[in-house]
C-alpha cells in the first residue's frame, strides 16, 4: 500500500527517507498552519546508517522510502538517534523491530530518555568527540545538551560533509519540496522565526554559545539536514539560517509592537485598537491580535520579533481573563528579553485582571513605561483618548531604543 513512497535524493550517497505530516495542526499546543515533516536520511556506506526515525504512525512512510533505495530494509547496520522527543522516536521501536540494526547509537542522556518512554532498546551511548567509522565516511557525535532537551545531539558525517542538526535550524514546513532554496524566502523566514520564538527563545544563550562554539569545532558543513522543514544545501541558505538564530537569540528590540487582548463584551478590544492607532502614528508597525482567533505560538512569534508587548484583557471572576492567563504563562516561559511591556484591560467592580497583567510583565523584566490602564465597563472617549496617547507614548519610546 505505502511503496509508492520514494526517497529523495540528497547526496551521492545520503536519502532523505523521512515523512511528510501535510495535516498536523497543533504540535504540542503549537499552531503548525503548514503541517510538518519528521526528517530521517539514509547514509549508504559498508555500515548502512538511518539517521533518526519519525513519528509512530509514519514508520510505513519511512520504511517504504527506506526500501525505494536499498529493497531489503534489514540491510542497514547502524541507527543514530539525534533527539528521544517521539516525533523522531515514537516510530524508533518499530523501526528498529523492522530493521534488525547491529547498533543503535545515542547521547547518554538519550539513552536515559529513550528507555524512559519505550523501555530497554539496546542503545549504545555516545559522547561528544566520538566518532564511528562507517566506511569511507565517519560519524562525529556532538551532544547539544539542552538545545532544546537534556539528550539533543547533531551528528556530523565527514564523507558528504552534512550536518545532521536535529531540531536546530529545522521548522514546522510540510511541502514536497526538501530544500530551503525550493521556497519562497517569506515562508522560510515566518516559519523559521516561529520555530525558535516557540521552541528555543528561552534557550537563546546557549543558542548563542553554539554559535560561537561551531567554528572552533572545524567541521567543513556543505549542508544542514535538521529533522523538521527543509534542508539548507547552497552557502547562502547556510549563512542565512545560521544568521537568523543568531539574529533571533540576541532579541535585540525590533520597531515593531503587539497589541494582544481578549474580550468578552469589546470594551478591551475599543482600548486595544486605540492603542494601536497611536502606536502607528508614532511610526512603528503594529500588529493587533485578538486571542479568540490568535494561538500562543502565533502570539509568540510577534513577541519575538517586536519591541513593545500590550496585553489587554477583562476581569473575570477575580483573575485575569482565562486566554490571556495561558499567553501571560506561555510567553513568561519563553523568556523574551528587552521588550517594553503595557498592561490594560476593563472590569466592573474589583479589576484584578489588568493588574494580573501588569505583574506578569514585571516577571517578565518588561519595563512599563506607562503605568496599568483599567476602564470600568465601557472606556469613555476620554479614556479611548488616553489610550491613543499611550500608543503614541509607547512607539516614540521604542524608536528612540531602536535608533
Ligand atoms: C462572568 C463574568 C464575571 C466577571 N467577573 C468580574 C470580576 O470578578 N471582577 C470584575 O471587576 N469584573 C468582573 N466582570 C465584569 C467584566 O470585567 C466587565 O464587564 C468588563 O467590562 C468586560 O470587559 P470586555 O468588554 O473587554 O469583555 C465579570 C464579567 C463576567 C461576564
Amino acid at each position: 500500500m505505502e511503496e509508492y513512497f520514494k526517497a529523495v535524493k540528497v547526496t551521492e550517497n545520503v536519502y532523505w527517507v523521512g515523512a511528510i505530516d501535510w495535516s498536523i495542526r497543533n504540535f504540542h499546543g503549537y499552531e503548525t498552519g503548514r503541517g510538518s515533516t519528521y526528517n530521517a536520511f539514509l547514509v549508504l556506506d559498508e555500515k548502512i546508517t538511518l539517521i533518526d526515525s519519525v513519528k509512530g504512525p509514519f514508520v510505513g512512510e519511512l520504511l517504504a522510502r527506506i526500501r525505494s533505495v536499498i529493497g531489503d530494509v534489514t540491510k542497514i547496520d547502524y541507527i543514530v538517534s539525534n533527539h528521544a522527543e517521539p516525533d523522531h522516536s515514537g516510530g524508533l521501536p518499530a523501526t528498529i523491530e523492522a530493521i534488525k540494526p547491529e547498533k543503535v547509537f545515542a547521547s547518554p542522556v538519550g539513552q536515559k530518555t529513550l528507555t524512559a518512554y519505550y523501555g530497554d532498546l539496546g542503545i549504545t551511548p555516545v559522547k561528544t568527540g566520538e566518532a564511528i567509522s562507517i566506511g569511507k565516511g565517519n560519524i562525529a557525535f556532538v551532544e547539544t545538551k539542552m538545545l532544546h532537551w537534556p539528550d539533543s545531539m547533531v551528528t556530523y558525517l565527514d564523507s558528504e560533509k552534512i550536518l545532521f542538526s536535529q531540531d536546530a535550524f529545522g521548522m514546522h514546513l510540510a511541502g514536497s519540496r526538501r530544500f530551503a532554496d525550493e521556497y519562497a524566502p517569506f515562508i522560510l523566514e515566518y516559519e523559521g522565526r516561529k520555530y525558535f520564538a516557540n521552541i528555543l527563545n528561552h534557550l537563546a544563550p546557549k543558542v548563542i554559545e553554539l554559535l560561537d562554539a561551531l567554528p572552533g569545532l572545524n567541521l567543513d558543513i556543505q549542508m544542514i539536514a535538521p529533522d523538521h522543514g527543509p534542508i539548507w544545501r547552497r552557502p547562502e541558505d547556510i549563512r542565512w539560517i545560521l544568521d537568523l538564530y543568531r539574529d533571533c537569540a540576541m532579541q535585540l528590540p525590533k520597531p515593531r509592537a503587539v497589541v494582544a487582548f481578549s474580550t468578552m463584551w469589546h470594551s478591551t478590544e475599543r482600548l486595544a485598537e486605540a492603542l494601536a492607532d497611536g502606536i502607528r502614528s508614532a511610526g512603528v508597525e503594529v500588529k493587533v491580535m485578538d486571542l479568540h482567533v490568535n494561538d500562543r505560538s502565533a502570539v509568540m512569534t510577534e513577541v519575538a520579533n517586536c519591541g513593545l508587548m500590550a496585553f489587554g484583557a477583562p476581569t473575570m471572576n477575580n483573575q485575569v481573563f482565562p486566554d490571556m492567563a495561558d499567553i501571560l504563562c506561555y510567553v513568561k516561559g519563553l523568556r523574551p528579553k528587552n521588550k517594553i511591556g503595557f498592561a490594560f484591560g476593563s472590569y466592573g467592580w474589583s479589576g484584578e485582571g489588568g493588574k494580573q497583567i501588569a505583574a506578569e510583565l514585571t516577571a517578565m523584566g518588561a519595563e512599563q513605561p506607562c503605568e496599568l490602564f483599567q476602564v470600568k465597563y465601557m472606556p469613555t472617549a476620554e479614556d479611548m483618548k488616553r489610550m491613543f496617547e499611550n500608543g503614541e507614548k509607547l512607539g516614540r519610546l521604542l524608536l528612540e531604543r531602536v535608533k
